[in-house]
């Protein structure tokens, strides 16, 4: 039977990226692209369906920010499908990021320049908002919206005699300081986006908890730093094709960071890759870095992640206690 894989933004970047490849290894997959914006969606399906004219390439209307909007895209996969074998959680945001020059060019001249590369802290920040559902957006959008939808489409993930995959583009921007349990929406703090991918690495490990006995596997990976729309956000003043005229400048620091991979298909290596992998042989705390050599090969890097059981725990029993806040808020309105 035909793999049914699901793609959160998949209309552009490292998730087109991800479906081209998925449909260049095999055509016979049943791939569904979950995507806010129609209009782009239409578009990407039509270059997936230019170069694989025979694939099975469906769309599904889903901005993950919005709770009803994730909960009727839930409906709707239920009622078209009776199985999911891969769920990538890939859709996510980085808005308003804030480039502090300074501390750019004081990590070039420090022993810290090789982290200041691969994870990017110290030297973003970014000013976060609230949704229409009173939720802080890069929660919502990054977590929330993502959580929400696991926990509907349980049925079609959780198939007795069956496994299935949900495989997250979390970040090597993650880190710990930036997480705060009290406040996991990270409504107080300047790092949102660090936050949710930190919060993305617990889920997943809680997920594993609880759901691995029902067939469902769990995976984080980081597709490295990759030019994208997302990341020409970050700095908005600077024309693409000054981006361009930096890639030699790039492609040097790869020789030292191989988390350069730099275009969506190398970062989408490690989505790929754990497609292909026995889902009960992979290491539920470890993230699976994309990584490219200086001389352009692409290889997978695990690392351990900096993760506890406790904390992830702590992390799931909150989302589910917002989930049934956030349901009970629902049906009032809906009353
Ligand atoms: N680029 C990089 O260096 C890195 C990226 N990542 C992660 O990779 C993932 C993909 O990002 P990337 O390809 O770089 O950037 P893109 O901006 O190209 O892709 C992001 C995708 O997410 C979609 N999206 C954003 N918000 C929503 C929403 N509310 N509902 C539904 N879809 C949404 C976008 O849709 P739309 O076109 O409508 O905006 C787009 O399809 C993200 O999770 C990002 O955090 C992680 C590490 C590094
Ligand atoms: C203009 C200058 C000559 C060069 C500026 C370089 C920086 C803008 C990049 C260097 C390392 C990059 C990086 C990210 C963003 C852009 C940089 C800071 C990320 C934080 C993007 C999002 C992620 O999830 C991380 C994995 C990236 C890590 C590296």
């Amino acid at each position: 039977m035909n793999k049914v894989v699901l793609v959160t933004g998949a209309n552009s970047g490292i998730g087109l990226a991800l479906c081209e490849r998925l449909l260049q290894d095999t055509e016979s997959l049943q791939l569904c692209l979950a995507c806010r914006n129609m209009q782009r969606a239409q578009a990407a399906r039509s270059a997936l369906l230019t170069s694989h004219p025979s694939a099975q390439v469906a769309l599904l209307q889903m901005d993950t920010s919005s709770i009803s909007s994730v909960l009727a895209a839930a409906q709707e996969v239920k009622l078209r499908y009776n199985r999911l074998d891969c769920l990538y959680l890939n859709a996510g945001i980085m808005p308003n990021p804030q480039f502090d020059v300074n501390a750019f060019f004081k990590g070039l001249f420090s022993s810290g320049i090789i982290t200041m590369f691969t994870t990017g802290q110290g030297i973003l920040t970014q000013k976060d908002c609230v949704t229409a559902d009173s939720l802080q957006e890069v929660f919502a959008t990054n977590l929330f919206g993502h959580f929400l939808l696991i926990r509907e489409l349980e049925p079609v993930l959780c198939d007795a005699g069956h496994t299935s995959q949900l495989i997250w583009t979390s970040s090597s921007n993650a880190h710990r300081p930036a997480f705060n349990l009290e406040d996991m929406q990270h409504q107080r703090g300047t790092q949102p986006y660090s936050s949710s991918k930190y919060a993305s690495d617990l889920l997943s490990l809680a997920l594993n908890t609880h759901h691995n006995k029902q067939g469902l596997y769990s995976s984080v990976i980081c597709p490295g730093f990759v030019m994208t729309n997302m990341t020409y956000g970050i700095l908005p003043s600077f024309p693409a094709f000054l981006w361009t005229l930096l890639m030699p400048v790039f492609w040097l620091i790869r020789m030292f960071c191989n988390n350069f991979t730099l275009n969506p298909y190398n970062g989408s290596e490690a989505l790929f890759w754990l497609f292909k992998q026995k889902p009960e042989s992979l290491d539920p705390q470890a993230k699976y870095h994309s990584s490219t050599s200086g001389l352009g090969n692409n290889y997978i890097q695990p690392r351990k992640m900096d993760i506890d059981l406790e904390t992830s725990e702590a992390l799931y029993e909150q989302l589910l206690h917002l989930e049934s806040e956030v349901r009970k808020k629902l049906k009032g309105k809906q009353k």
